[in-house]
């Protein structure tokens, strides 16, 4: 027998394996999917974080009438010019949801709140700071733009306007906007249910009695708050072994009680690989070999109608191909645009010689000068990584000679939404 030459790199990839670029894969994963969730209507107080199932108009104009920016003293423009100003006041005053009846005639002046709807005869107000008043009259020096200190109606928005495409995901900002324009009802899709399911011998819950060849199970808790943090219904379905007809059980468990499934460990082609092995029985496999660092073997498949992601078992792995791959999936599922995550260019604190045909994610931080260090090991399984970081450095598919201040691209895991 002639042994093939050592290359002891698990991360090289062997010649006759069909890599794919992590740019196809996300291709092909978005094209394959479409919301599944429900729709329900819900008062806006209730939708922040939910996926608008159709488009929203607005109902009011936002400020729905002309009014004044500032408390001060409002008038006609025509009658006042440049220099020395002084106006007759009129009785009484207009003030935010206390409007002045009646008209300010031409050539007198109004005392006027911030807020207050503009009375007949107004469209200029002048600040409080700028005056001088004996209660009867208003002085003041001109000359003012026609409009100062004053508010359009529908300056904002106008009524009627289409303000938000479905497939928006209500942010706290929107609903002040809702609010304001009269909407006070919603119809948005209910969030998605997604299990976390952990697979392996090895594997025991912490907080149990583990032997020597067992390691605690730190996938699920990592999952399970990720879901949660982006408004997802996690669905903890717990700890199968390498048990095929056990596995089988769980999934058709899953599938009555989540929309997409998180599975971690037994993704790639291994003697123990039972997820791969059982989800290639349903015909819907698609085992991707990604051409990516960490997180190579990603089995994606469909479970009786329910989308099932086949993590790898690394830590590291299981966490970087659910930012990638599951988090803009599940975006989808729920009826909003696939997302990506917003990074940022900043000079490099580190060096490194990257090989091409790979996407490389590195656990990052930035230190004092705003320069990205880079976490000691590249390790898939080395978790504190995962914890001493506060994002990734991508560096893109080509090879790369990364010198210290060279740019690099910074994705801040507050850009995945953690
Ligand atoms: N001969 C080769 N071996 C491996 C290769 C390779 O190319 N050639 N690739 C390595 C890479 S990269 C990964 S990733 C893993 C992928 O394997 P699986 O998805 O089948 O995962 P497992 O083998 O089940 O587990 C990998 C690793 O992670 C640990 N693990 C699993 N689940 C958890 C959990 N919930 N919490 C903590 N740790 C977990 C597991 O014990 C293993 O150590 O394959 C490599 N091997
Ligand atoms: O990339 Mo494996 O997918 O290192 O952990």
């Amino acid at each position: 027998m002639r042994p093939p030459p050592l290359r002891n790199d698990c991360f090289a990839l062997p010649a006759g394996v069909d890599w794919t670029p992590v740019d196809d894969a996300m291709a092909q994963l978005r094209d394959g999917l479409h919301a599944v969730t429900g729709v329900i209507r819900l008062p806006v107080d209730e939708a922040a974080g939910r996926v608008l199932a159709e488009p929203v108009a607005a109902l009011r104009s936002n400020p729905p009438m002309p009014n004044s920016a500032v408390d001060g003293y409002g008038f006609a423009h025509a009658a006042t010019g440049s220099g020395p100003q002084q106006l007759p006041l009129v009785e009484g005053r207009a003030a935010a949801g206390v409007p002045f009846e009646g008209g300010v005639p031409l050539g007198q002046a109004i005392r006027i709140l911030t807020g207050a709807i503009l009375p007949e005869g107004v469209d200029t107000v002048v600040l409080e700071e700028d005056v001088t008043t004996d209660g009867a009259n208003v002085a003041f020096h001109g000359p003012l733009r026609a409009g100062s200190n004053t508010r359009k109606a529908g300056e904002d928005v106008v009524a009627g306007a289409q303000v938000f495409d479905a497939g928006h995901r209500l942010g706290a900002p929107d609903l002040a906007l809702l609010s304001a324009l009269g909407v006070a009802e919603v119809s948005v899709r209910e969030p998605l249910r997604v299990g976390v399911l952990s697979t392996g011998d090895e594997l025991v819950a912490a907080g149990q009695p583990a032997g020597p060849g067992q390691i605690f199970d730190a996938n699920r808790p990592m999952l399970l708050a990720m879901l949660r943090r982006w408004g997802v219904v996690a669905v903890d379905m717990g700890h199968v072994g390498d048990d095929r007809a056990a596995l089988a059980e769980r999934l058709d468990d899953a599938r009555d009680r989540c929309d997409a499934l998180l599975t971690s460990g037994g993704a790639s082609a291994g003697d123990e690989d039972h997820v791969s092995a059982l989800l290639a029985e349903t015909g819907s496999l698609r085992n991707w070999r990604i051409a990516l660092k960490p997180g190579r073997p990603l089995a994606l498949a469909l479970w009786q109608g329910m989308p099932v992601f086949g993590l790898p078992g690394n830590p590291v792995a299981a966490f970087v191909c659910t930012l990638l791959f599951a988090r803009p999936a599940f975006a989808v599922l729920e009826g909003a645009e696939w997302s990506a995550p917003q990074g940022f260019t900043v000079p490099a604190a580190f060096k490194k010689n990257k090989k091409p045909g790979r996407r490389e994610y590195l656990r990052a931080r930035l230190d004092a000068e705003g320069r990205a260090e880079v976490f000691v090991s590249e390790g898939s399984g080395r978790i504190s990584g995962l914890s001493w970081a506060t994002g990734l450095v991508e560096l893109e598919d080509g090879a790369r000679d990364v010198r210290p201040g060279d740019p690099v691209r910074f994705l801040p895991y507050a850009s995945f939404g953690l």
